[in-house]
Protein backbone atom coordinates (compact mmCIF):
# COMPACT_ATOMS: atom_id res chain seq x y z
CA UNK A 1 0.00 0.00 0.00
CA UNK A 2 1.23 3.38 -0.87
CA UNK A 3 2.13 5.80 1.98
CA UNK A 4 -0.63 8.25 0.95
CA UNK A 5 -1.53 11.37 3.53
CA UNK A 6 -4.17 11.13 6.00
CA UNK A 7 -6.94 13.83 4.75
CA UNK A 8 -9.83 15.74 6.57
CA UNK A 9 -12.48 13.31 7.05
CA UNK A 10 -15.11 15.68 6.59
CA UNK A 11 -14.62 16.44 3.26
CA UNK A 12 -18.14 15.89 0.81
CA UNK A 13 -15.74 14.76 -1.89
CA UNK A 14 -13.82 12.37 0.49
CA UNK A 15 -16.84 10.88 1.88
CA UNK A 16 -18.61 10.33 -1.41
CA UNK A 17 -15.97 8.63 -2.80
CA UNK A 18 -15.71 6.58 0.16
CA UNK A 19 -19.80 5.46 -0.66
CA UNK A 20 -21.04 8.03 2.38
CA UNK A 21 -23.70 10.14 2.63
CA UNK A 22 -21.90 13.51 2.62
CA UNK A 23 -23.19 17.06 4.14
CA UNK A 24 -23.58 17.58 0.57
CA UNK A 25 -23.28 16.44 -3.19
CA UNK A 26 -19.93 17.31 -3.82
CA UNK A 27 -18.56 18.92 -7.55
CA UNK A 28 -15.64 19.36 -9.26
CA UNK A 29 -14.93 19.66 -12.85
CA UNK A 30 -12.71 18.03 -15.24
CA UNK A 31 -10.63 20.51 -17.26
CA UNK A 32 -12.01 23.42 -14.80
CA UNK A 33 -8.54 24.78 -15.00
CA UNK A 34 -7.22 25.72 -18.23
CA UNK A 35 -8.75 27.72 -21.27
CA UNK A 36 -12.19 28.84 -19.69
CA UNK A 37 -10.62 30.55 -17.40
CA UNK A 38 -9.15 34.47 -18.02
CA UNK A 39 -5.91 34.31 -15.50
CA UNK A 40 -5.26 31.19 -16.42
CA UNK A 41 -4.51 32.98 -20.16
CA UNK A 42 -2.37 35.80 -18.18
CA UNK A 43 -0.64 32.78 -15.97
CA UNK A 44 0.42 31.08 -19.04
CA UNK A 45 1.66 33.83 -21.31
CA UNK A 46 4.52 33.00 -23.40
CA UNK A 47 5.12 29.53 -21.32
CA UNK A 48 4.09 26.50 -23.25
CA UNK A 49 2.11 23.95 -22.10
CA UNK A 50 4.50 20.78 -20.87
CA UNK A 51 6.82 24.02 -19.63
CA UNK A 52 3.90 25.41 -17.47
CA UNK A 53 3.83 21.47 -16.15
CA UNK A 54 6.78 21.43 -15.24
CA UNK A 55 7.36 24.65 -13.16
CA UNK A 56 5.76 23.60 -9.41
CA UNK A 57 4.74 27.38 -8.75
CA UNK A 58 2.86 27.73 -12.21
CA UNK A 59 1.57 24.42 -11.25
CA UNK A 60 0.14 25.62 -8.05
CA UNK A 61 -1.17 29.00 -8.82
CA UNK A 62 -3.47 27.31 -12.02
CA UNK A 63 -4.61 24.81 -10.66
CA UNK A 64 -5.94 26.99 -7.54
CA UNK A 65 -7.54 29.02 -9.54
CA UNK A 66 -10.84 27.11 -10.05
CA UNK A 67 -11.31 26.26 -6.17
CA UNK A 68 -11.04 30.18 -5.33
CA UNK A 69 -13.00 30.80 -8.27
CA UNK A 70 -15.60 28.70 -7.68
CA UNK A 71 -15.74 27.10 -4.28
CA UNK A 72 -15.30 23.05 -5.97
CA UNK A 73 -14.99 20.78 -3.54
CA UNK A 74 -11.87 18.89 -4.78
CA UNK A 75 -9.04 20.25 -6.59
CA UNK A 76 -7.21 18.47 -9.43
CA UNK A 77 -4.24 18.36 -10.69
CA UNK A 78 -3.02 20.80 -13.57
CA UNK A 79 -0.76 18.12 -15.67
CA UNK A 80 -1.70 16.18 -18.90
CA UNK A 81 -1.99 12.91 -19.54
CA UNK A 82 1.30 13.14 -21.60
CA UNK A 83 3.24 14.59 -18.88
CA UNK A 84 5.18 11.75 -17.92
CA UNK A 85 5.44 9.98 -21.61
CA UNK A 86 7.58 13.12 -22.05
CA UNK A 87 9.40 12.86 -18.40
CA UNK A 88 10.54 9.01 -19.80
CA UNK A 89 12.01 11.40 -22.86
CA UNK A 90 9.72 10.51 -25.52
CA UNK A 91 9.53 13.58 -28.47
CA UNK A 92 6.14 14.94 -27.28
CA UNK A 93 4.75 18.22 -27.56
CA UNK A 94 1.44 19.58 -26.97
CA UNK A 95 0.83 21.91 -29.97
CA UNK A 96 -1.70 24.80 -29.15
CA UNK A 97 -5.09 23.94 -31.18
CA UNK A 98 -3.62 20.54 -32.05
CA UNK A 99 -3.23 18.33 -29.02
CA UNK A 100 -0.37 15.94 -28.15
CA UNK A 101 2.08 15.35 -31.32
CA UNK A 102 4.78 12.22 -30.66
CA UNK A 103 7.89 13.01 -33.19
CA UNK A 104 8.24 8.91 -33.57
CA UNK A 105 5.27 7.08 -32.98
CA UNK A 106 5.43 3.99 -31.68
CA UNK A 107 4.99 0.80 -34.43
CA UNK A 108 7.33 -1.76 -33.69
CA UNK A 109 8.74 -4.04 -31.71
CA UNK A 110 11.96 -2.31 -31.86
CA UNK A 111 9.92 0.91 -29.69
CA UNK A 112 8.92 -1.22 -27.22
CA UNK A 113 12.95 -0.22 -25.66
CA UNK A 114 11.99 3.38 -25.97
CA UNK A 115 9.04 2.49 -23.00
CA UNK A 116 11.57 2.82 -20.03
CA UNK A 117 9.87 2.60 -16.21
CA UNK A 118 9.34 5.72 -14.81
CA UNK A 119 11.70 7.05 -12.21
CA UNK A 120 10.07 9.25 -9.43
CA UNK A 121 12.89 11.64 -9.91
CA UNK A 122 12.03 12.29 -13.59
CA UNK A 123 8.85 13.83 -12.25
CA UNK A 124 10.77 15.70 -8.72
CA UNK A 125 8.60 18.83 -10.60
CA UNK A 126 5.15 17.07 -9.68
CA UNK A 127 6.43 15.86 -5.77
CA UNK A 128 7.34 19.58 -5.60
CA UNK A 129 3.83 21.13 -6.82
CA UNK A 130 1.67 18.37 -5.36
CA UNK A 131 3.55 19.53 -2.23
CA UNK A 132 2.73 23.28 -2.74
CA UNK A 133 -0.70 22.46 -3.16
CA UNK A 134 -1.11 20.53 -0.10
CA UNK A 135 -0.35 23.68 1.76
CA UNK A 136 -2.72 25.64 -0.39
CA UNK A 137 -5.39 24.05 0.07
CA UNK A 138 -6.21 23.58 3.09
CA UNK A 139 -9.11 20.90 3.86
CA UNK A 140 -9.78 20.81 -0.49
CA UNK A 141 -8.69 17.33 -1.49
CA UNK A 142 -6.51 17.22 -4.16
CA UNK A 143 -7.42 14.46 -7.48
CA UNK A 144 -3.98 13.33 -9.11
CA UNK A 145 -4.42 11.73 -12.27
CA UNK A 146 -2.78 9.76 -15.46
CA UNK A 147 -3.92 8.80 -19.14
CA UNK A 148 -5.04 4.94 -19.05
CA UNK A 149 -2.73 2.48 -21.27
CA UNK A 150 -5.04 2.20 -24.21
CA UNK A 151 -5.58 6.31 -24.84
CA UNK A 152 -1.85 6.87 -24.06
CA UNK A 153 -1.01 4.11 -26.49
CA UNK A 154 -3.18 5.66 -29.13
CA UNK A 155 -1.35 8.84 -29.06
CA UNK A 156 1.91 7.21 -29.11
CA UNK A 157 0.97 4.86 -32.18
CA UNK A 158 -1.54 7.43 -34.07
CA UNK A 159 1.06 9.94 -33.35
CA UNK A 160 -1.10 12.53 -32.32
CA UNK A 161 -4.76 12.77 -31.90
CA UNK A 162 -7.43 10.27 -33.93
CA UNK A 163 -11.03 9.97 -34.57
CA UNK A 164 -10.71 6.45 -35.62
CA UNK A 165 -7.79 5.08 -34.07
CA UNK A 166 -7.31 2.99 -36.86
CA UNK A 167 -3.29 2.38 -36.35
CA UNK A 168 -3.86 1.55 -33.04
CA UNK A 169 -6.57 -1.18 -33.61
CA UNK A 170 -4.37 -2.28 -36.50
CA UNK A 171 -1.14 -3.28 -34.61
CA UNK A 172 -3.35 -4.62 -31.72
CA UNK A 173 -5.14 -7.51 -34.37
CA UNK A 174 -1.92 -8.30 -35.95
CA UNK A 175 0.37 -7.63 -33.53
CA UNK A 176 -1.04 -8.72 -29.93
CA UNK A 177 2.08 -9.25 -28.55
CA UNK A 178 3.82 -6.15 -29.77
CA UNK A 179 0.20 -4.41 -28.00
CA UNK A 180 0.73 -6.01 -24.92
CA UNK A 181 4.35 -5.05 -24.80
CA UNK A 182 3.33 -1.20 -25.10
CA UNK A 183 0.03 -1.48 -23.17
CA UNK A 184 1.67 -3.16 -19.94
CA UNK A 185 4.84 -1.10 -20.15
CA UNK A 186 2.17 2.31 -20.44
CA UNK A 187 0.29 0.39 -17.24
CA UNK A 188 3.47 0.61 -15.26
CA UNK A 189 4.32 4.45 -16.38
CA UNK A 190 0.98 5.55 -15.18
CA UNK A 191 0.94 2.84 -12.10
CA UNK A 192 4.03 5.20 -11.16
CA UNK A 193 2.81 8.47 -12.25
CA UNK A 194 -0.39 8.31 -9.60
CA UNK A 195 1.70 6.71 -7.41
CA UNK A 196 4.18 9.46 -6.98
CA UNK A 197 1.34 12.05 -6.99
CA UNK A 198 -0.19 9.63 -4.04
CA UNK A 199 3.11 9.76 -2.10
CA UNK A 200 3.36 13.74 -2.55
CA UNK A 201 -0.25 14.13 -1.16
CA UNK A 202 -2.70 13.54 -3.62
CA UNK A 203 -6.11 12.17 -2.00
CA UNK A 204 -7.86 10.59 -4.48
CA UNK A 205 -6.93 9.86 -8.35
CA UNK A 206 -8.66 9.62 -11.72
CA UNK A 207 -7.78 7.49 -14.56
CA UNK A 208 -8.56 8.80 -17.95
CA UNK A 209 -9.54 6.09 -20.44
CA UNK A 210 -10.80 9.15 -22.62
CA UNK A 211 -11.41 7.01 -25.94
CA UNK A 212 -12.16 3.55 -24.65
CA UNK A 213 -15.25 4.01 -26.40
CA UNK A 214 -13.89 3.30 -29.54
CA UNK A 215 -13.06 -0.30 -28.91
CA UNK A 216 -15.74 -2.81 -28.74
CA UNK A 217 -16.84 -4.65 -25.32
CA UNK A 218 -14.95 -8.07 -26.53
CA UNK A 219 -11.88 -5.78 -27.31
CA UNK A 220 -11.64 -3.54 -24.55
CA UNK A 221 -11.60 -6.71 -22.32
CA UNK A 222 -9.18 -8.59 -24.20
CA UNK A 223 -6.70 -4.91 -25.11
CA UNK A 224 -7.01 -2.39 -22.44
CA UNK A 225 -9.03 -3.61 -19.36
CA UNK A 226 -6.02 -5.92 -17.61
CA UNK A 227 -3.96 -2.75 -18.45
CA UNK A 228 -6.19 -0.39 -17.04
CA UNK A 229 -6.45 -2.72 -13.71
CA UNK A 230 -2.75 -2.92 -13.53
CA UNK A 231 -2.20 0.57 -13.74
CA UNK A 232 -4.65 1.08 -10.82
CA UNK A 233 -3.56 -1.38 -8.63
CA UNK A 234 -0.80 0.54 -7.12
CA UNK A 235 -2.65 2.97 -5.34
CA UNK A 236 -5.26 0.73 -4.21
CA UNK A 237 -6.39 0.80 -0.67
CA UNK A 238 -4.55 3.80 -0.51
CA UNK A 239 -6.90 6.56 -1.74
CA UNK A 240 -10.24 6.68 -3.84
CA UNK A 241 -9.33 5.46 -7.58
CA UNK A 242 -11.67 7.22 -10.32
CA UNK A 243 -12.07 5.90 -13.92
CA UNK A 244 -13.66 7.52 -16.95
CA UNK A 245 -13.91 7.17 -19.95
CA UNK A 246 -15.82 9.01 -22.94
CA UNK A 247 -18.78 7.22 -25.24
CA UNK A 248 -18.55 4.65 -23.10
CA UNK A 249 -21.79 3.30 -22.32
CA UNK A 250 -21.68 -0.29 -23.65
CA UNK A 251 -18.31 -0.38 -21.21
CA UNK A 252 -19.68 0.41 -17.74
CA UNK A 253 -19.47 -2.58 -16.07
CA UNK A 254 -16.32 -3.91 -17.55
CA UNK A 255 -14.63 -0.24 -16.91
CA UNK A 256 -15.97 -1.15 -13.23
CA UNK A 257 -14.33 -4.01 -13.16
CA UNK A 258 -10.50 -2.74 -13.51
CA UNK A 259 -11.68 -2.06 -9.18
CA UNK A 260 -12.14 1.89 -8.89
CA UNK A 261 -14.50 2.60 -6.53
CA UNK A 262 -15.69 5.44 -8.40
CA UNK A 263 -17.34 5.08 -12.22
CA UNK A 264 -17.41 8.73 -14.08
CA UNK A 265 -20.36 8.40 -16.60
CA UNK A 266 -20.05 10.49 -19.48
CA UNK A 267 -23.47 12.60 -20.45
CA UNK A 268 -24.69 10.15 -22.68
CA UNK A 269 -25.84 7.63 -20.03
CA UNK A 270 -28.33 8.89 -17.32
CA UNK A 271 -27.12 8.55 -14.18
CA UNK A 272 -30.37 6.60 -12.56
CA UNK A 273 -29.63 4.17 -15.70
CA UNK A 274 -26.28 4.05 -14.59
CA UNK A 275 -26.95 3.21 -11.35
CA UNK A 276 -28.84 0.15 -11.70
CA UNK A 277 -26.47 -1.27 -13.85
CA UNK A 278 -23.53 -0.13 -11.07
CA UNK A 279 -25.51 -0.61 -8.08
CA UNK A 280 -22.04 -0.93 -5.86
CA UNK A 281 -20.14 2.08 -7.47
CA UNK A 282 -20.00 5.69 -6.34
CA UNK A 283 -21.07 7.25 -9.58
CA UNK A 284 -19.54 10.59 -11.05
CA UNK A 285 -20.71 13.21 -13.59
CA UNK A 286 -22.61 14.25 -16.07
CA UNK A 287 -23.72 17.16 -17.13
CA UNK A 288 -23.26 17.37 -20.88
CA UNK A 289 -20.30 20.43 -20.96
CA UNK A 290 -22.28 22.11 -24.17
CA UNK A 291 -24.98 22.91 -21.82
CA UNK A 292 -22.64 25.09 -19.56
CA UNK A 293 -22.64 27.57 -23.01
CA UNK A 294 -26.76 27.48 -22.77
CA UNK A 295 -29.13 30.75 -21.33
CA UNK A 296 -29.06 30.58 -17.30
CA UNK A 297 -32.56 28.58 -16.79
CA UNK A 298 -32.12 25.71 -19.36
CA UNK A 299 -28.50 24.96 -17.26
CA UNK A 300 -30.20 25.35 -13.96
CA UNK A 301 -32.98 22.32 -15.18
CA UNK A 302 -30.09 20.49 -16.38
CA UNK A 303 -28.25 20.69 -13.14
CA UNK A 304 -31.36 19.97 -11.05
CA UNK A 305 -31.54 17.08 -13.32
CA UNK A 306 -28.38 15.35 -13.00
CA UNK A 307 -28.66 16.01 -9.21
CA UNK A 308 -31.71 14.12 -9.45
CA UNK A 309 -30.75 11.49 -11.41
CA UNK A 310 -27.43 10.92 -8.90
CA UNK A 311 -29.64 10.01 -6.15
CA UNK A 312 -30.50 6.33 -7.23
CA UNK A 313 -26.87 6.10 -7.31
CA UNK A 314 -24.57 4.72 -3.79
CA UNK A 315 -23.37 8.21 -3.92
CA UNK A 316 -22.55 10.77 -6.24
CA UNK A 317 -20.05 13.11 -7.06
CA UNK A 318 -21.32 16.22 -9.81
CA UNK A 319 -19.03 16.82 -12.82
CA UNK A 320 -19.37 17.35 -16.13
CA UNK A 321 -19.64 14.63 -18.40
CA UNK A 322 -16.27 15.31 -20.02
CA UNK A 323 -13.76 18.35 -19.58
CA UNK A 324 -15.00 21.96 -19.26
CA UNK A 325 -15.25 23.36 -23.28
CA UNK A 326 -12.71 26.31 -23.73
CA UNK A 327 -15.21 28.74 -24.43
CA UNK A 328 -17.11 28.37 -21.14
CA UNK A 329 -18.51 31.37 -18.86
CA UNK A 330 -16.82 31.23 -15.79
CA UNK A 331 -20.38 32.83 -14.26
CA UNK A 332 -21.87 29.92 -15.59
CA UNK A 333 -19.52 27.46 -14.45
CA UNK A 334 -20.22 29.34 -10.77
CA UNK A 335 -23.69 28.80 -10.93
CA UNK A 336 -23.98 25.23 -10.96
CA UNK A 337 -21.31 25.02 -8.21
CA UNK A 338 -23.78 26.93 -6.24
CA UNK A 339 -27.17 25.29 -7.46
CA UNK A 340 -25.43 21.75 -6.96
CA UNK A 341 -24.59 22.68 -3.11
CA UNK A 342 -28.07 24.82 -2.29
CA UNK A 343 -29.93 21.94 -3.45
CA UNK A 344 -28.27 19.37 -1.63
CA UNK A 345 -26.77 20.85 1.46
CA UNK A 346 -28.10 18.86 4.46
O1 LIG B 1 -8.34 16.11 -29.03
C1 LIG B 1 -7.28 15.62 -28.61
O2 LIG B 1 -6.97 14.44 -28.69
C2 LIG B 1 -6.28 16.52 -27.93
C3 LIG B 1 -6.64 16.70 -26.52
C4 LIG B 1 -5.54 17.27 -25.61
C5 LIG B 1 -4.86 16.56 -24.57
N1 LIG B 1 -4.05 17.45 -23.92
C6 LIG B 1 -4.17 18.69 -24.49
C7 LIG B 1 -5.05 18.58 -25.60
C8 LIG B 1 -5.36 19.72 -26.53
C9 LIG B 1 -6.61 20.48 -26.23
O3 LIG B 1 -7.28 20.22 -25.22
O4 LIG B 1 -6.91 21.36 -27.04
C10 LIG B 1 -3.47 19.90 -24.00
C11 LIG B 1 -4.01 20.42 -22.70
N2 LIG B 1 -4.05 19.72 -21.52
C12 LIG B 1 -4.58 20.54 -20.54
C13 LIG B 1 -4.83 21.83 -21.11
C14 LIG B 1 -5.40 23.01 -20.37
C15 LIG B 1 -6.83 23.25 -20.84
O5 LIG B 1 -7.56 22.27 -21.10
O6 LIG B 1 -7.19 24.41 -21.02
C16 LIG B 1 -4.48 21.74 -22.47
C17 LIG B 1 -4.51 22.83 -23.48
C18 LIG B 1 -3.21 23.54 -23.42
C19 LIG B 1 -3.32 24.92 -23.94
O7 LIG B 1 -3.28 25.06 -25.17
O8 LIG B 1 -3.44 25.84 -23.11
C20 LIG B 1 -4.73 20.20 -19.10
C21 LIG B 1 -5.35 18.91 -18.75
N3 LIG B 1 -5.43 17.78 -19.54
C22 LIG B 1 -6.13 16.83 -18.86
C23 LIG B 1 -6.45 17.32 -17.58
C24 LIG B 1 -7.24 16.59 -16.52
C25 LIG B 1 -8.72 17.01 -16.54
O9 LIG B 1 -9.35 16.92 -17.60
O10 LIG B 1 -9.24 17.42 -15.50
C26 LIG B 1 -5.93 18.62 -17.49
C27 LIG B 1 -5.91 19.52 -16.28
C28 LIG B 1 -7.12 20.33 -16.13
C29 LIG B 1 -7.18 21.01 -14.81
O11 LIG B 1 -6.17 21.13 -14.09
O12 LIG B 1 -8.29 21.44 -14.44
C30 LIG B 1 -6.44 15.47 -19.31
C31 LIG B 1 -6.34 15.13 -20.75
N4 LIG B 1 -5.44 15.56 -21.70
C32 LIG B 1 -5.70 14.95 -22.92
C33 LIG B 1 -6.75 14.04 -22.71
C34 LIG B 1 -7.30 13.10 -23.77
C35 LIG B 1 -8.48 13.41 -24.45
C36 LIG B 1 -9.34 14.68 -24.38
O13 LIG B 1 -8.90 15.83 -24.34
O14 LIG B 1 -10.54 14.51 -24.41
C37 LIG B 1 -7.15 14.14 -21.36
C38 LIG B 1 -8.23 13.39 -20.63
C39 LIG B 1 -9.61 13.93 -20.93
O15 LIG B 1 -9.82 15.16 -20.92
O16 LIG B 1 -10.46 13.08 -21.22
C40 LIG B 1 -4.95 15.14 -24.19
Amino acid sequence: MVNAVPSSPESPFLAACRGEEPGRTPVWFMRQAGRSLPEYKQARAGTSMLEACRTPELVCEITMQPVRRYGVDAAIFFSDIVVPLAAIGLDIEIVPGVGPVVAEPLRTEADLKRLRNLDPCDVGYVTEAVGLLRKELGDTPLIGFAGAPFTLASYLIEGGPSRDHAKTKALMKSRPEVWHGIASRLAAICGEFLRVQVEAGAQAVQLFDSWAGALSEADYRTYALPHSTAALAGVAESVPRIHFGVGTGHLLEAMAETGAEVSGVDFRIPLDEAAKRLPDKVLQGNLDPALVLADDAALTAETDRVVAAGRAAKAHVFNLGHGVLPDSDPGKLKLVVDRVHETTTR
